[in-house]
């Protein structure tokens, strides 16, 4: 018989080996161990037991998400295991069901493994990254004049009290950005460890002082006599001649010949480019899941394009305080979220609600796929007018 309880401190590195067998990964004692540890610490941690024996485990993170006019309280659901002799019999449900039971925030967001595990339990896919390879063997110029301002380059050290304020501007222009602490800059982003590539150099930052940043790995070729690459990891700069200044420095750095990195959908860089054609969009992905955990909060805390004043009849099986008619009514700056009895504009699952929350997705387009239904005519586009935000979302943070 398998049971669902929290977690103590003193077992975190039995969820870490758990971790290893179900991610298919070597779990050495060193930096990674302690990082993973220092991970969990901080979260809320759910094991399934059987015998006292941990057979699965979800980790919960208390986070701060980036959403259209602010931020809301976030649970980042993380390290969703379960022992392979234990697969497939309702675990993972057990584990989440209990996650749901006190949920403290209006949402909830993951990476996904596996795309077809997470919709029954709500959450819809809510941004994606797009991968972006330049070539930079040849001189690489772009369209506008670069801010012509100095670039300096800073240590790890000094990074994060550097890059905090302008990665929180970053933040507050693009929704699903988390909010960081000086300890996550430190032990999550500006690390050595986990880059998934043991050949690449450890982070490089370079500022633009008050206006942008870039962070970067690089790598030589030692395979062939190419060039080395970049890795790009983060750039932020406030305003275009920014960003070209710091995709320019990129693409100059000696001994390297291509950039590569996630980026969000609606990236300047193909636009800056002289030369379109150095500049590919080599994949897309569905990237973050949010979850939508309290639907009046998360809907009433969010920011919106337009005033709209509509009813929702929203299907939720796993949280029943979601489930039934909501009127979201926005005028001006005041958005409120209450449940009506009055007939629906629209029905759909809290999934679809994650799916169009940060403004990915529009509304209009699940209508003509036949996953939520319109009673009123138009009643989509006019959400989605709402709805709607000046960035395409996206999310550097994984975990
Ligand atoms: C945020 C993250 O951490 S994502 C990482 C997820 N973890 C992994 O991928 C690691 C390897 N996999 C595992 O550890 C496990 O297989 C898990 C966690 C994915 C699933 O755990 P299980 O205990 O087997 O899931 P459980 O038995 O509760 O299944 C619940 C439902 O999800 C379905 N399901 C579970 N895993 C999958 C999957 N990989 N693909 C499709 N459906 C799945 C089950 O069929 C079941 O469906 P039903 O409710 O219609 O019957």
């Amino acid at each position: 018989m398998v049971t669902v309880r929290d977690v103590p401190e003193s077992e975190i590195d039995q969820v870490i080996d758990l971790t290893g067998i179900a991610f298919h990964e070597r779990v050495d004692d060193g930096d990674d161990r302690e990082r993973h540890r220092w991970l969990l610490r901080g979260a809320r941690r759910l094991g399934a037991y059987e015998d006292g024996r941990l057979v699965g485990f979800v980790g919960g993170l208390p986070m701060r998400m980036s959403v259209p006019g602010g931020s809301l309280a976030c649970v980042g659901v993380t390290d969703v295991v379960v022992l392979p002799t234990h697969r497939r019999r309702g675990v993972l449900s057990a584990m989440i069901g209990r996650l749901y039971e006190d949920l403290d925030a209006p949402l909830a967001a993951l990476y996904a493994s596996e795309g077809a595990i997470y919709g029954r339990y709500g959450f819809g896919h809510a941004d994606h990254a797009a991968q972006i390879e330049i070539d930079t063997v040849r001189p690489w110029t772009t369209r506008i004049e670069p801010a012509p301002r100095p670039l300096r380059m800073v240590s790890l050290e000094e990074a994060p009290k550097v890059l905090a304020p302008l990665y929180e501007r970053a933040a507050a222009r693009r929704p699903g950005q988390f909010l960081r602490d000086e300890e996550w800059w430190r032990r999550w982003v500006l690390t050595s460890k986990e880059s998934g590539d043991d050949a690449l150099t450890e982070p490089r930052v370079v500022v633009m002082d008050d206006a942008g940043y870039v962070i970067y790995r690089t790598k030589l070729d030692e395979e062939s006599d190419d060039l080395g690459r970049v890795r790009l990891m983060e750039l932020e700069g406030d305003d275009a001649r920014v960003e070209a200044a710091l995709w320019r420095y990129l693409a100059s750095i000696d001994l390297t010949g291509r950039i590569r990195g996630a980026r969000p959908v609606d990236d300047l860089v193909p636009l800056l480019a002289a030369d379109p054609d150095t500049v590919r969009i080599t994949r897309t992905w569905q990237a973050l899941w949010v979850r939508l955990a309290d639907v009046g909060s998360a809907l009433q805390g969010r920011g919106w394009a337009e005033p709209v004043d509509t009813v929702l009849r929203i299907v939720d099986t796993r949280i029943p305080a979601n489930d039934g008619h909501w009127r979201l009514r926005v005028t001006g700056d005041d958005a409120t979220c209450e449940r009506t009895d009055a007939a629906p504009d629209l029905t759909l699952d809290v999934r679809e609600l994650g799916t169009v929350y940060l403004g990915d997705t529009a509304l209009a387009t699940l209508v003509r796929a036949g996953l939520v239904t319109e009673h009123a005519p138009g009643a989509a586009s006019r959400l989605d007018r709402a709805l709607s935000v000046p960035r395409a979302p996206f999310t550097s943070d994984d975990f």
